[in-house]
């Protein structure tokens, strides 16, 4: 049996921070509450939280891994510990990996390996059609009873009605989430960034709105007709955020995700063609990162997802016109937003929380996001007052693509535990 005590740790009990020991034993929350004493007759490992912020362990439900084939990019290992580092317990791997787990087969050795090799727990997406393409529909009720927690194809969009509302049948009677990344491929135009004045200046290609919110619309129409969960991945623009806002209001059972840097940066941000700044969808004009704010402020957005996607650095330099899509997120996740929103007060520290751990946790169905007694006690403690800059050195991830790289914030993960063990201890 082994105990672990941590003393003086301040939790939140009613958005209000309270000073409490938590004992855990057998990789469960034992009790919460003060001066709790180590008890006889078992070896108690004792953790001083010296009074920094105990938090439930983040979940993160929009992750690429890369494993299998993709592995110059990042494995199970380095993923795994860069979440591990950014305090999250809880990571969903998205499944364009190759092979592309299509099958139930597929998904039972993703599970496996990832069994074995993740420093922290890790939901599997299995795709919604073979191969990420096309419109042959996995088979859902398989790779469900093999495991995975929801299908999604990210890294592209469902392009045909027809197959999107027979995989929305299908994943709905399986009771899977369907997760979408919604891009219409004939309204991309070979962007890079965001259609608008910065991208007109700058002479690159540009991505609109509509690419994005007109596919949006069209599968919340579908997603009433299925009865399916649909959680939209990524949302980026002010019309995404309103149709959600409007088909929450009618019913429909939609959830969605906005990841940090949609919340972070905007296209003005990009002053030169800049890799670092290229991801799918892209940073878009300040008035709708204004309304993914208000989307999250007034319950339209659900949660908090990182979409960390690393890359080589190969596949990151030069031109955004040559470069990859994508940027890492889980090392800068939880720093930034407490910096950038918790601090001016625009979130308070138990709504971040609630959005990057218990919300998620709660709309997948995944035993996670909950600081309380026979929870998992997959737990990371915060020092809120450490201030740093954001350096490569520092990170877990083999992807260095991320834009907050030399970014001043304050709040450091100083140690992260995945069913009592851990996971993540920062050193000094
Ligand atoms: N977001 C990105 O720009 N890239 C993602 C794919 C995706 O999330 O759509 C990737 O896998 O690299
Ligand atoms: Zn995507
Ligand atoms: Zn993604």
């Amino acid at each position: 049996m082994t105990t672990t005590l941590i003393r003086n740790a301040q939790i939140l009990q009613h958005d209000q921070l309270q000073v409490t020991d938590v004992r855990i034993q057998d990789g469960r929350i034992q009790t919460i509450g003060p001066d709790l004493a180590v008890q006889s007759g078992s070896a108690t490992q004792v953790i001083d939280a010296h009074r920094h912020f105990l938090s439930p362990g983040l979940v993160d439900v929009h992750v690429h891994l890369r494993d299998p084939g993709l592995t110059a990019k990042e494995t199970i290992e380095t993923g795994t510990l860069a979440a591990a580092h950014g305090g999250f317990t809880t990571i969903g791997a998205m499944p364009n990996v190759d092979p592309v787990p299509d099958t139930p087969a597929k998904v039972t050795a993703m599970m496996t390996r990832n069994q074995e090799k993740a420093h922290v727990h890790v939901a599997q997406y299995a795709s919604i059609t073979t191969g990420r393409a096309g419109n042959q529909l996995v088979d859902f009720a398989g790779v469900k009873a093999a495991g995975a927690f929801a299908v999604s194809n990210d890294g592209s969009g469902v392009q045909t009605a027809e197959t999107m509302y027979r995989a929305m049948c299908g994943a709905a009677k399986a009771g899977l989430p369907l997760a979408a990344h919604v891009e219409d491929d004939s309204l991309t135009h070979h962007g890079v960034m965001n259609a608008g004045p910065v991208a007109k200046r700058l002479g690159l290609p540009g991505i609109p709105n509509v690419a994005e919110s007109a596919q949006l619309a069209r599968d919340l129409m579908l997603a009433e007709a299925s009865g399916v969960h649909y959680h939209v991945c990524h949302v980026s623009t002010a019309q995404s955020v309103r149709v959600i806002r409007e088909a929450k209001r009618a019913g429909i059972h939609v959830t969605c995700e906005v990841s940090p840097h949609h919340l972070l940066l905007t296209d003005a941000d990009i002053t030169e063609d800049n890799p670092m700044l290229k991801m799918n969808p892209p940073l878009r004009s300040p008035a709708d990162r204004a309304a993914l704010l208000a989307g999250l402020l007034d319950g339209t957005i659900d949660m908090i997802a990182t979409d960390h996607a690393p890359h080589t650095a190969a596949q990151k330099q030069g031109s955004m016109t040559t470069a990859a899509f994508g940027i890492t997120g889980l090392e800068t996740a939880f720093a930034t937003l407490y910096t950038h929103l918790v601090k001016p007060r625009l979130l308070t520290l138990g709504q971040l929380v609630n959005l990057m751990s218990t919300r998620p946790a709660r709309l997948f169905g995944l035993n996670a996001g909950e600081l309380k007694v026979g929870a998992p006690a997959d737990l990371a403690l915060f020092d809120l007052n450490r201030a740093y800059t954001i350096d490569t050195q520092k990170m877990c991830s083999k992807g260095r693509n991320s834009p907050f790289i030399g970014w001043h914030v304050v709040g450091a993960t100083l140690l992260t535990l995945v069913a009592g063990k851990v996971a993540y201890r920062k050193e000094n």
